[in-house]
């Protein structure tokens, strides 16, 4: 597996975003989801994206993966300046995306799914060099798959997660984007599929995510990035206080939006766009 930022930087010069966005906004009619957002992603790190609801997070993955042009901005992938008019000049480019369906097929197996979408197969490999291109795949994220054979509609939330990652990587992608990838997951999937991440990472991808989950993003980010109201609000190291990423996020400080908690006798720590 080839190292993106080392062969990018052989002198040692400093390292080169895999992605970088300049500028990006977005208006769907009168809405403006995205307002001239900056964002820098290198390879071998993880950027959580993380906001409030409508902050922009989907609009500015969409936007990634081909499925929303821009009304405005640059994107540069790989240190060129790229136009990503549809999803497959996306995937072709190497930006894959996990969305939060999953797009899995129920009643197709394992390896089926992993090689669902005639793209995804170039080499019209045979079903047992399928099934071995699989199951590497899936050793080399230590993914634990009973069998390739099994149906997915029999496999955990977190095991279905990790078909879908399976699914992206197949295409030797340089940047991977992930949807919420631990929504819904209990407490040993959703280790599993952060795992995940770091294998991900490990292999010198960028990963963006985006996470309504506090915990898992101080897991597993290097860097965490603020939207909010379709604005890149901040930039934070995972250590953040609370009160910081909190203040980002919602444009009130912690201590207030405890105080209006405690006044609803609320139990819980503050959502944060959940
Ligand atoms: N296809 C669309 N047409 C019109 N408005 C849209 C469309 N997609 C998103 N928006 C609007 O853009 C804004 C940003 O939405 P977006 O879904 O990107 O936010 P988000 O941060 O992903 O929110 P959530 O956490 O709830 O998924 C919102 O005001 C939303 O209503």
């Amino acid at each position: 597996m080839t190292m993106i930022s080392d062969v990018d930087h052989p002198e040692g010069g400093p390292r080169k975003p895999v992605l970088s966005l300049r500028g990006i906004s977005k208006h769907f009619g009168a809405v403006s989801a995205l307002t001239n957002v900056d964002l820098d992603v290198h390879a071998g790190e993880v950027v959580a994206l993380v906001g409030d609801n409508g902050a922009g997070k989907s609009t500015l993955v969409k936007i990634l993966a081909g499925v929303h042009q821009p009304s405005s901005g640059t994107i540069a992938f790989g240190g060129e300046p790229v136009v990503l008019s549809d999803p497959s000049t996306a995937l072709g480019l190497g930006i894959a995306t996990v969305f939060q369906d999953l797009a899995l097929c129920e009643n197709l197996d394992v390896v089926a799914n992993i090689f669902l979408g005639r793209e995804l197969n170039p080499m019209r490999l045979d079903e047992v060099s399928m099934e071995l291109r699989a199951w590497t795949l899936l050793n080399e994220l230590s993914a634990r798959i009973p069998s390739v054979r099994e149906p997915v509609a029999s496999l955990s939330g977190g095991q279905r997660q990790t078909v879908a990652i399976a699914r992206s990587l197949l295409t030797e992608p340089k940047l991977i984007l992930l949807d919420e990838p631990t929504a819904a997951l209990g407490v040993a999937q959703t280790a599993e599929v952060l795992d995940l991440v770091e294998r991900v990472r490990a292999r010198g991808l960028g990963v963006i995510m985006i996470s309504h989950n506090m915990e898992d993003v101080r897991a597993v980010a290097d860097r965490i990035v603020v939207l909010r109201l379709g604005r890149n609000n901040g930039e934070f190291e995972p250590d953040a206080s609370n009160q910081d990423l909190v203040t980002a996020i919602t444009g009130a400080d912690e201590n207030s939006v405890s105080r209006r908690a405690n006044r609803r006798h609320a139990h819980q720590s503050p959502e944060l766009g959940r």
